[in-house]
């Protein structure tokens, strides 16, 4: 058998792209020379997915779909997983790794996005807008200064300072406002922001508090009453960041209280599977609770610049082997190709693995024409260039090396 048989024809590799993701992710891997493309306007879940997925070599998915062990399990031709946004909560990273599998988002496209949508509530809010909005609609005309304020002059205090916190910051400091933030990292500032030693200071600061941090085991409930109790009375409180990050009850409860004048959240513990299931929550009984459904990042711009970087990842990662900001494996910037064969070897990273793969080419009198290798923890990825006629004894032994989790070769 030649080795040209062993790497994969382009129109047999199956992209599987779910949630709609953007035309322009389509468009990039058609281009790309990709045409086995499975696009679905929606999540899956359970049987449905698994079956969808069995035979993929991509998946994309945006926030809804939950890819779980029991997926990377079945899923056995997997090679990566595109997330076509920032939050990669939804995929057991762990699972991804040990199957060999590299995962990729988008870690900065939706960010001003978000951002401007924060701004926007907290200035809607500040005015008392959606209750107002809410009273127009039944007939009511709720004409009043009371309670109404400018943003001007407000002290805002975010919770977490990464890509999203320092633009809020950014824009709300162009609006006149005083900028506060927390991080479990000392940040630089943005402009005339400064760092708050702990999450109870900036609380007790802030007269809007907005979240920006990750769904980590760290900050899953990290605000509840006690956090509430301890806000100004009267202030608002936004989350854009994940739902299981806020005790909604508690929220509810703060609302009902008055201890809090609004709130505008966009991700909540449980969200509907689907645009047709229905949203249910607490915080539809408030009219001053702006509610929206997870679309924080869900713009044009947003969308097309997801769609675009996040397929140029798997092409390349497909084509070349670079894994190049690959949020669960090493990663490995590689030159293209020149005459070569690549082999990809992803491996569990134990002792003397390393030492057997090289005893392949030494053994077999294989020269080599580059070697990369990086690792991280748990997986070893390395990758050989040899000339075309000896990559395909090299493939049989590579895949034959105790602690293999998955190799291939690209021509
Ligand atoms: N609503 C939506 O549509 C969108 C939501 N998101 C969510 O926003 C989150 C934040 O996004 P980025 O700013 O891009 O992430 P990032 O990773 O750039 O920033 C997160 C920041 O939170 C900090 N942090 C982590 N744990 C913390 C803790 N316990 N207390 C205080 N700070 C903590 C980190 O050190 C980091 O500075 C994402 O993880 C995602 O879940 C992102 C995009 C769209
Ligand atoms: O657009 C989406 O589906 C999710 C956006 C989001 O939450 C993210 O980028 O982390």
């Amino acid at each position: 058998m030649s080795a040209a048989k062993k790497s994969l024809d382009k129109s047999k590799i199956k992209f599987v792209l779910l949630e709609g993701v953007h035309q322009s992710a389509v468009d990039t891997l058609t281009s790309a020379g990709y045409t086995n493309i499975d696009y679905l306007p929606s999540a899956l879940t359970g049987d449905e997915l698994t079956e969808r997925v069995k035979d993929a070599h991509f998946i994309g998915l945006r926030s809804r779909t939950q890819l779980t062990r029991e997926v990377f399990e079945k899923a056995e031709k997997l090679i990566a997983v595109g997330c076509f946004c920032i939050g990669t909560n939804q995929v057991d990273l762990q699972a991804a790794q040990e199957y060999g599998v590299a995962v990729f988002n988008a870690p900065y496209s939706n960010t001003r996005s978000v951002a401007e949508l924060v701004i926007a509530e907290a200035i809607l809010l500040l005015r008392g807008i959606p209750e107002k909005n809410a009273g127009c609609h039944r007939g009511e005309w709720l004409k009043s200064a009371a309670g109404s304020f400018e943003i001007r002059g407000k002290t805002l205090g975010l919770v977490g300072y990464g890509s999203i916190g320092s633009q809020v910051s950014v824009l709300a400091e162009s609006l006149g406002m005083r900028v506060i933030f927390c991080d479990v990292v000392n940040k630089l500032p943005m402009g005339n922001a400064s760092q708050i030693p702990t999450l109870d200071a900036l609380l007790a600061k802030s007269d809007i508090v907005s979240l920006h941090v990750p769904e980590i085991a760290a900050t899953k409930n990290m605000i509840g009453a006690e956090q509430f109790a301890k806000m100004k009375k009267g202030a608002i409180f936004i989350n854009a960041s994940r739902g299981t990050v806020v005790d909604i009850d508690a929220l509810a409860a703060a609302l009902e209280s008055g201890h809090l004048s609004g709130t505008a959240i966009d991700v909540f513990p449980v969200e509907p599977k689907s645009n047709n299931d229905e949203f249910i929550s607490p915080l539809r009984a408030f009219d001053n609770a702006i509610l929206t459904p997870h679309i924080g990042g869900s713009t044009a711009e947003a969308q097309e610049n997801i769609g675009l970087e996040v397929a140029s990842k798997l092409v390349k990662y497909s084509d070349n082997g670079t894994t190049t900001s690959s949020v669960n494996f090493p990663e490995v910037a590689l030159p293209s190709q020149n005459d070569v064969h690549r082999l990809l070897h992803v491996h569990r990273n134990e002792p003397g693995i390393l030492v057997a793969i090289n005893q392949i080419f030494s053994q077999n009198n294989i020269n080599i024409c580059g070697q990369y290798l990086q690792t991280n923890e748990k997986v070893g990825y390395v990758v050989v260039d040899v000339e075309a006629a000896y990559s395909e004894v090299a493939l049989e032994q590579l895949r034959n090396i105790p602690g293999t989790i998955r190799c291939r070769v690209l021509f």
